[in-house]
């Protein structure tokens, strides 16, 4: 008898460890765009979700931003239907403008996608990504200079979103799909976005390095995640100890370990309303100084109208005093 190809019988075996970590009888819904990588994953899907007792389902989201995008998204669901997949539908979302083109059509993919899974009661949304958009990541985010959270790429797990394909090339994954009908956004080659830059100067820098780049990378990803998450715990109790009246007390702060410390300040200025995307590594360190380099200096605007100053021993918002 022969089997499926190596490529086809890969993805199957990565989609079927991230099914087996769903109850049986549950749905997985692919997130599919009608790319090549979520092709792969829904043709994947759709053949082990039965073979593991479980449903799949799919979602395509029509970010209505190309002509003939609508048609588009009910091919893809009309082809999830063919698959057996059930549900199998098609989205349409309205793009915003907050925070770039790429963000936006993000932010409204995502909850469209969370939107549909909370309708039928999804266990899992399945998602696409490769080795390959891993890498890409972790060179964003270490151009970004915002730390370990943001090299630590994506996240194989988050809340419902799973990831089956994160370790598996891209081009290994492409080999999959070689026989399904897919589409090729040309978004993911327009120099416009900074991710279709990086993605068209990968295969130059893997040669560069001599090989093993996206694999080292997806490597570096998984290892900074593990780090990142135990400083957040760490960071989460410093905050908790530290924490007195709605300020945070400098005794606490003073004696811990910087890493540890900014990561409370960051997440305090966020807890009062400061923007996420909008408050720097220079805000921060200007916190900071009003905590380890105390001259007794005025307040600390952020972002968000928020100023704290250092009032007997604790940091505090004083933009609410009369
Ligand atoms: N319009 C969409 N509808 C549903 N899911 C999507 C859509 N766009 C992206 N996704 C999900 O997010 C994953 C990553 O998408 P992205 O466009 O960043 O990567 P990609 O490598 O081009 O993937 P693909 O080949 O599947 O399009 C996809 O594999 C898919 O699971």
């Amino acid at each position: 008898m022969v089997g499926p190809p190596p490529a086809v019988a890969a993805v199957r075996v990565a989609v079927r460890g991230a099914l087996r970590a769903l109850p049986v009888g549950s749905l997985a819904l692919v997130a599919c765009s009608g790319g090549p990588d979520s092709a792969a994953l829904a043709a994947a899907a759709a053949f082990e979700a039965p073979r593991a007792g479980l449903r799949a389902g799919l979602v395509t989201v029509d970010h209505a931003l190309q002509a003939g995008s609508a048609e588009r998204a009910a091919e893809v669901a009309t082809w999830g239907t063919e698959l057996g997949l059930e549900p199998s539908v098609a989205v349409r979302v309205a793009v915003g403008t907050a925070g770039g083109p790429e963000a936006a059509a993000r932010h409204a993919r995502y909850e469209a996608l969370g939107a549909v899974a909370a309708e039928h009661g999804a266990a899992a949304v399945l998602l696409g990504h490769t080795a390959d958009d891993q890498a890409e990541t972790v060179l964003l985010g270490l151009a970004r200079g915002s730390g370990a959270r943001s090299a630590a790429g994506m996240a194989p797990v988050r809340g419902v979103y799973r990831r089956p394909l994160l370790d598996l090339p891209r081009a290994l994954v492409h080999g999959a799909a070689e026989d399904l009908p897919v589409w090729h956004d040309p978004h993911n080659v327009d120099p416009a976005y900074a991710r279709s830059r990086v993605r068209a100067l990968l295969p130059t820098l893997e040669e560069a390095a001599g090989g093993g780049l996206v694999a080292g990378l997806a490597r570096t990803a998984a290892l900074l995640r593990a780090d990142a998450e135990l400083l957040d715990s760490l960071a989460a109790e410093l905050h908790e100890d530290a924490s007195a009246d709605g300020g945070l007390t400098v005794r606490a702060l003073a004696d811990a370990h910087r890493a540890l410390r900014g990561r409370v300040l960051r997440r305090w200025a966020i807890e009062l309303g400061a923007p996420p995307g909008t408050l720097s590594a220079a805000h921060v360190d200007a916190l900071d100084a009003l905590v380890t380099r105390w001259r007794g200096q005025g307040s600390v605007h952020l972002p968000g109208g928020i100023r704290i100053a250092r009032v007997r021993g604790a940091l505090r918002r004083d933009d609410r005093l009369p």
